[in-house]
């Protein structure tokens, strides 16, 4: 074991692509599932917490909290995230696109799912499905920057695995560069063996939201 600890709840939320990206460079990881109130209160008391808030990695004794300083370091520590400060920057972009793509998805785990599809059918589909699928006809290289897997890639993944799940793949219809991206992510050895392993989390169950009731509450 390599001392790599995650905790977080035992569903995606804000883990979900810090598990991806771990297992994507190749770093064995354990996961510490929150289900109690007071375990987050101790690590709060422990000062673990800094802005009080998970997900937290605890890697080579360094605590680290904030879901984007994690993946930014786990992507520069993987060489996944830009030659040099113009590619990084434009990975950055890409990035927080895809956090602005999939955030609300998150956010609205108790919402009924009609309400959620609605959403994500009115104001996110049509904004970023359009908008990646013209960066990945751009490079022409079937990733978002450069000619191999960054950061950037990682983050777009995650929420056309949610959208295909929740819609199917005819949500790409119309999109050619998407689907291709999609393809080839999803056969993308260390991908699929994410998408198949155990770290992978079910789609918004009902454990994790009685779970995240009862931690917040
Ligand atoms: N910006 C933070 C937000 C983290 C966050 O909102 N975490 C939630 C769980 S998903 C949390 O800890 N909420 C408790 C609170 O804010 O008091 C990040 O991306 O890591």
């Amino acid at each position: 074991m390599s001392g790599v600890k995650l905790v977080y709840f035992n569903g995606r939320g804000k883990g979900e692509l810090i598990r991806l990206t771990l297992t994507y460079i190749g770093l064995e990881f354990e996961e510490f599932y929150l289900t109690e109130k007071s375990e987050v209160e101790k690590l709060r008391a422990d000062g673990h917490l800094l802005f009080q808030q998970v997900p937290l990695l605890e890697i080579d004794g360094k605590r680290i909290v904030q879901s984007g300083a994690i993946l930014r370091y786990l992507a520069r520590r993987g060489g996944i995230y830009g030659d040099n400060n113009d590619e990084s920057t434009r990975i950055d972009e890409l990035f927080e696109g895809s956090r602005d793509f999939v955030g609300p998805m998150f956010g609205m785990v108790f919402n009924p799912e009609k309400e959620v599809l609605k959403h994500a059918n009115e104001k996110l589909l049509p904004r970023y499905l359009p908008a990646f699928n013209k960066v990945l006809e751009e490079t022409g290289s079937g990733y978002l920057v450069g000619k191999s897997l960054t950061l950037a890639d990682l983050g777009l993944i995650e929420p056309l695995l949610l959208f295909v799940e929740y819609l199917g793949d005819q949500v790409l219809t119309g999109y050619p560069q998407l689907q291709t991206f999609y393809k080839n992510m999803t056969s993308n050895d260390k991908i699929a063996s994410f998408l198949s392993g155990p770290h992978r989390k079910p789609k918004n169950d009902q454990a994790y939201i009685d779970v995240v009731n009862r931690v917040w509450s």
